[in-house]
Order: C-alpha cells, then structure tokens, then sequence
C-alpha cells in the first residue's frame, strides 16, 4: 500500500511573502571556496536557516538514497498505529511517536505529525565505503543495540549509506564554520562531536497525516535541539521567522536543495553569534489536506558536552534533549513562561511582532 503525496498550490496573496533565504552551494564549499565559506558563516550570523543547494552530480546518488529511504518510510508509515507502536521507545531519540503529544502549532491543539526515529550507528559508519564483514558487525551491534523496525533492518545498507553521507554533510558544514568563526584547536566545533562517542544523533522520518478538523495540526515553533539539522522537506507547510521582517514566512519547497538549520547546541557552543531559527509546520490554510512527509538528519553533541543554556544553566548536551522534550509536551502557556522550547530565540523577538 502506499500514500500518495497531494500536491498543494502554494499563493503568494493568500499565504504571504515567501522566506527570502540565503543559498549555498555544496560543491563549492567541497572546493573549499573562499566566498562560499563566508557566505555560509553570514547565513549562519543572520538567520541560521538556508538552502543547501546539492543539485551537483557528485550529489545524485544521495538523492537517489533520500528518495529510496523516503519511499520505505511512506509505505511504513501507511500501517496500522498498533503496528507502528510496536516500534520501542528507547530514550528521546530513538522510537516511534505518534500524533498528539505535544502542543500544536496553534493554542490549544496538540501536534499534527508521528515520527519514526533511528539511532544511527554508533560508531557512525564512516563515508568511505563500507566492506561487507565491517558492515556485517555493525549490523550485529546495531540490531542488538537499537530494536530497530524491521523495515529499516532489512535495508540496512540503504539507511547506512544515507546516515554516513548526511552526518559527512553536517559534520562537514560544521568544520567549515568552525574556521570561518576562528573557532580552532580545543575549541574547533567537530571536537564536540565524535562519530565513536554517544550522542543524540538521529535519523528522523515526520509525517503528517490528512487532518481536517485540525484539532491535531502542524508541529509548534520550536529551535532545533542539537548542532546542524538537515532538513528535507518537499511538500508546503514549513515557516520560518525571518530577521528582517519578524513575522513567520513560508519556506519553499526546493528539489535538490537541503534546509540546514542552526540548532540551540551550535548557538550556545559558539558563543551566542550564531543564530538559531524559530520554524514550525502549519499546513496551507491551517487545514492538513492530503499528507505532508518530512525526513531530517540532526547532527547532535556528545552527550557529554557542557554548555551554559538559554536559563542561565550550565548542563550538558544530553540534559538539554531531555529538557526540551519534557517542554514540547507542555501546554502553550507554560512554554512560553521559559525559554527553553525556542533556546531563547522567542524573547530576543518582541511577542507582538512575533505572533503575527
Ligand atoms: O516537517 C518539517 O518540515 C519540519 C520538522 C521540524 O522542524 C523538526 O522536526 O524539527
Ligand atoms: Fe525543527
């Protein structure tokens, strides 16, 4: 059985301006280009959401990849909720989650979304190919180790493939904004994150199933929790606040192109100069009309990694997921009374430009 995707028109006079977000373009970072990696530090200074433009040859068979992967989870996502639990709920990072458990984009709704997350490898599988038996001992580890669903387990090389390329990405991204910023030595960005440490590094499937009463919609404004999230989010319903204007924009669908997203940990780890964006998913005219898939990657921090949060606390990596799950959960009105569901973004914006 399979979900097809309803396409849904997007009009500017109805639905607002579109987010006018910077462009960067993989193969020239590859290239190590000067003005490339400068301009990837000012998106990540201004507004910490940008496309990643992957439209090179070099870059085809990890869309083929995406496109495999994302044409498994549709089908998977397309059976039965019991079955779908049965999926273990290992920590925050790593299980199934359905509809409705956290507050929805809109006040007194809950979330409009269920998700599918994989703990990676751990060790990551590295980018350089993979040789059977090497595979054949991940394999072991990770099915013992993570109660994977079947469906991800039968195709491990595709989903390794996929995790190895996208955490190369991230990591990548990361080791190229840490020298733009200066951040070298002990302090480099890439030291807080170790492929053979544990983390909270996960592979993350969304979707959003056709709801019409919208007493479940969207998914509520949030920063991400860990360092870079790869986002790829075909259909409409994205928003994100854009610093020029304040209010919340609609970020177009680009085939080909990643939405990288400056999340709370790269913030606080870079001293507070980078920016984290304020997103949420509210469906074209507040309706979820057909379904909506999306499927991130978020590169995460070592568990262990210490850093001075949004409330002024110094914890580690690990506690802020824990902290930031606990507060999706809560109604809208105690969200807002801390500042731990933005990481602080919500109250460097004024409320009333904001909520326009
Ligand atoms: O569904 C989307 O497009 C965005 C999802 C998102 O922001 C998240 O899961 O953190
Ligand atoms: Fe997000």
């Amino acid at each position: 059985m399979s979900c097809p995707i309803a396409p849904s028109a997007y009009v500017d006079n109805v639905y607002g301006p579109l987010a006018n977000l910077p462009t960067i373009n993989w193969s020239r970072l590859l290239q190590h280009s000067g003005a490339e990696i400068s301009a990837l530090r000012s998106a990540c200074e201004t507004h910490g959401f940008f496309y990643l433009d992957l439209t090179d040859e070099g870059s085809a068979i990890f869309l083929e990849e995406l496109a495999a992967v994302n044409k498994i989870m549709e089908e998977w996502f397309c059976q039965p909720l019991e079955k779908k639990m049965e999926t273990e709920t290992i920590g925050d990072a790593h299980g199934f989650k359905p509809t409705g458990v956290q507050s929805g984009v809109a006040e007194h709704t809950k979330d409009g979304f269920e998700a599918l997350k994989v703990r990676p490898l751990y060790p990551l599988p590295s980018h350089a190919p993979i040789n059977s038996s090497a595979l054949q001992i991940c394999r072991n580890n990770l099915v013992k180790r993570s109660h994977l669903p079947p469906i991800v387990d039968t195709k491990m090389a595709l989903f390794d493939s996929f995790v190895s390329t996208s955490n190369h990405i991230a990591k990548s991204l990361l080791s190229f904004l840490s020298s733009a910023l200066g951040l070298e030595g002990p302090h480099h960005l890439t030291r807080y994150h170790n492929d053979d440490v544990p983390s909270k590094t996960t592979l993350y499937f969304l979707h959003y199933p056709e709801n019409l009463h919208a007493t479940e919609t969207g998914q509520n404004m949030h920063t991400d929790i860990g360092s870079i999230t790869l986002l790829f989010a075909p259909q409409w319903g994205l928003q994100v606040i854009c610093p020029d204007t304040k209010t919340w924009k609609y970020v177009a669908p680009r085939p080909g192109h990643a939405i990288i997203n400056v999340a709370d940990t790269l913030r606080f780890l870079s001293g507070r100069r980078l920016r984290s964006a304020l997103h949420r998913v509210m469906p074209l005219g507040g309706r979820q009309v057909g379904d909506r898939y999306a499927t991130s990657y978020f590169l995460r921090a070592d568990d262990d990694t210490v850093f001075l949060d949004s409330e002024g606390e110094v914890g580690t990596a690990e506690q802020w997921l824990k902290r930031k799950y606990e507060t999706y959960k809560l109604p809208h009105e105690l969200q807002s009374a801390q500042t731990v569901l933005t990481g602080g973004m919500a109250q460097l914006l004024s409320q009333a430009q904001m909520l326009n």
